[in-house]
């Protein structure tokens, strides 16, 4: 599998592999030069890991945390989409958490011009019908595109 169609690597040292999990999921994994790190799963869209080059971890998870779908996972960086909490009809949180997303290889980087180095990788959740059955108010897909600024 070619990385480079999946992320916009702007620092060539840094490596990056994609990894599957426990559950057979698979998750994007970041190393700068320095020893920092990023760990990224399908499930959810979710940043599950991030740390810093002194190799602190900066994002919580909880030690109650499920890792294992269609159970969303409690902590790091999910993505809430298309509802908030229970703001809505839909479970906790929306939908997305618990979907398993897809890298993006067609989508061009958002940070073109930006020569700071850094890695990014892009995602994207493609509506099922069962997803726009209940949730039917039309969209084509989901992107997201995080970027690390720690590959320097
Ligand atoms: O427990 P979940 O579904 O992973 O959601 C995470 C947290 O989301 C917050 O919005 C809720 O206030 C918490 O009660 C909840 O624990």
């Amino acid at each position: 599998m070619s990385m480079g169609h999946y992320t916009n690597l702007t620092d060539p040292r840094t490596e990056l592999e994609v990894v599957r999990d426990w559950n057979g999921v698979d998750q994007v994994v970041l190393r700068s030069p320095r020893g920092a790190y990023a760990r990224v799963s399908l499930h959810g869209g979710q940043v599950l890991s991030w740390r810093n080059d002194r190799g602190e971890e900066l994002l919580f998870t909880s030690s109650k945390a499920i890792f294992k779908p269609p159970k969303a996972t409690r902590g790091g960086i999910p993505i809430c989409f298309p509802q908030f909490g229970n703001s809505g009809t839909l479970e906790q949180h929306g939908f997305a958490r618990n979907r398993i997303w897809a890298l993006d290889e067609e989508h061009p980087p958002l940070n073109q011009n930006d020569n700071n180095s850094k890695a990014s990788v892009d995602l994207i959740l493609k509506p099922s019908e069962d997803d726009l059955k209940c949730w039917p108010h039309g969209y084509a897909f989901v992107f997201v595109q995080y970027v690390f600024p720690f590959l320097l």
